[in-house]
């Protein structure tokens, strides 16, 4: 089989841990052809996030701090999970090249005083170029051949968009294809650094957040995989985030239109577009937990098995965002009114979550990732304030849970249930949203509900029940 293994942060970050890995890797490299990708060690890309912030506020001292810290990190790291001196020597060599050019990235950055998104992904890149290099020198160290490479050397070729950029398909399957075929052809194993490629003049970009697991589906569509594997550190998807609800039960099956809602409303944290790779070519994904391999974990395809149409799946969260209620007496029967508004928010590129509107047409809500909120109320502000919009109310800190399941389809009393679980413990609800598809149904309260309205929901729903 040809295989696409991802490994999230939480797989890479204990020396013994990335060793576990390169040994399951090699032994099963001997029954199939395998293509590694890495994310970044656990808080290196919020390290990297934070180099930014301090570049922003003119400390260069904080940034080089920081800096050094990642560097360290991973030098530690390497001492402790390569046992053949010279394969350590090698790396730790390989290590500094890559210390010092983000020392001059970050003098460079300084001496401009700016963060364009452009440096900023180059910079943010920098994780990923690490833990490839760990992660393939521990399968060397194990005694298998294995080369690390960047999203951009693989031939990940996106457009320019810095920040939440796409693929560009075609170029970038017959690049991927090529790479990937020549080292197959040598037995040696790429491991290729997730999150990042780059755009057409060599500039490298990124995909957003978590984006490395649309890396892994990306190239397991250009290489035509079979399976694709994300790692993590859970057994797969789970009824509710297992950190909040203790009883949370492994999901067998999933489809993968309940993926990715669950991955829009924060399951698992999966990118959002991870599965669009997919969808023509139908690659079966597993959800496997990289430290209990015997398990088979969450099996993600087209059409799951009868069995396990449950009416409701999976509690899910996104926490730390902000609603905006947009008001104005003049958006009541005027045409046009929520095209301004989201042709206003698409030109900041800001990604809305959830949008409702009242049947009086007088107020529009939306919510926006927290990071996302200044951006967002500047814009309706500069452009539409005192025209279409007399108003704005903004509520941080709040949090989005979604019920998800195929089987909610018209099921009557879901939302009584679900209101009546909320009720019962006086949270809150400011705003609720269910789409005609009826996959999920959504609400907001605020960010210190949420482990109360998650479990609660999981009760209501005897999810530990699920089979
Ligand atoms: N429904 C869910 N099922 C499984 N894990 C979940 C779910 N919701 C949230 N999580 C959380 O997602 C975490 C893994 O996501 P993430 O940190 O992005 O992994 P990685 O860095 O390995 O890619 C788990 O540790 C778990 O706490
Ligand atoms: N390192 C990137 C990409 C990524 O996908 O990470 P993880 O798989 O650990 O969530 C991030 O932190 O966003």
């Amino acid at each position: 089989m040809r295989l696409v293994i991802k490994y999230g942060g939480t797989s890479i970050s204990a020396s013994k841990d990335i060793q576990a890995i390169a040994k399951h890797i090699n032994s099963l490299s001997k029954k199939h052809q395998i293509v590694v990708v890495c994310s970044a060690t656990s808080g290196t890309t919020d390290d990297l996030i934070e180099i930014s912030e301090s570049i922003k506020k003119e400390n260069k001292s904080k940034a080089e701090q920081l800096a050094s810290k990642i560097t360290n990190r991973h030098k530690q790291l390497a001492k402790q999970t390569i046992k053949k001196p010279d394969l350590q020597k090698k790396l730790l060599r390989k290590l500094d090249e890559d210390f010092t050019e983000l020392l001059s990235l970050i003098d460079g950055m300084v001496l401009l005083g700016e963060v364009t998104s452009r440096s900023m992904d180059y910079l943010i890149s920098f994780g990923e170029r690490l833990s490839i290099k760990l992660v393939s020198s521990a399968i060397n160290d194990s005694g298998k051949k294995s080369i690390p490479l960047t999203g951009k050397e693989v031939g990940i070729i996106t457009d320019s968009n810095f920040g939440e950029s796409k693929p560009l398909m075609d170029t970038t399957r017959l690049r991927v294809s090529k790479t990937i075929d020549d080292l197959f052809s040598k037995k040696t194993i790429p491991v290729v650094g997730g999150f990042a490629g780059a755009d057409q003049h060599g500039h490298v970009t990124t995909f957003g957040r978590g984006g490395s697991d649309y890396s892994a589906t990306t190239i397991g569509s250009c290489i035509k995989a079979d399976e694709i594997w994300l790692m993590s550190d859970v057994d797969g998807l789970m009824t509710a985030d297992p950190k909040i609800v203790k009883n949370a039960k492994l999901l067998k099956e999933v489809s993968y239109i309940e993926a990715i809602e669950m991955a829009m409303f924060g399951a698992k944290q999966i990118h959002p577009r991870t599965f669009e790779p997919l969808l023509s070519k139908k690659i079966p994904m597993k959800i496997r937990n990289s430290f209990n391999t015997k398990n088979e974990g969450t099996l993600v395809t087209v059409s799951p098995s009868e069995s396990s149409k449950n009416t409701v799946k999976c509690v899910s969260n996104v926490q730390n965002n902000g609603l905006i209620d947009i008001r104005g007496g003049s958006m009541v029967g005027t045409p046009g009114t929520a095209a301004k508004i989201f042709e206003t928010l698409a030109k900041s590129g800001i990604n809305v979550m959830m949008i409702s509107q009242n049947p009086s047409e007088s107020s529009i809500t939306i919510v926006v990732k927290n990071t996302d909120l200044d951006k967002a109320v500047s814009a309706l502000e500069m452009e539409l304030l005192g025209k279409i919009i007399k108003k704005l109310e903004i509520t941080t800190n709040v949090a989005i849970i979604a019920l998800i399941g195929s089987g909610m389809r018209g099921t009557v009393g879901v939302a009584s249930r679900v209101f009546g679980a909320i009720e019962k413990n006086k949270i809150n609800i400011s705003m609720i949203t269910q789409g005609s598809s009826e996959l999920n149904l959504a609400f907001v309260v605020k960010n210190s509900d949420t482990n109360t309205a998650v479990r609660a929901l999981h009760d209501a729903f005897e999810l530990d029940k699920i089979n």
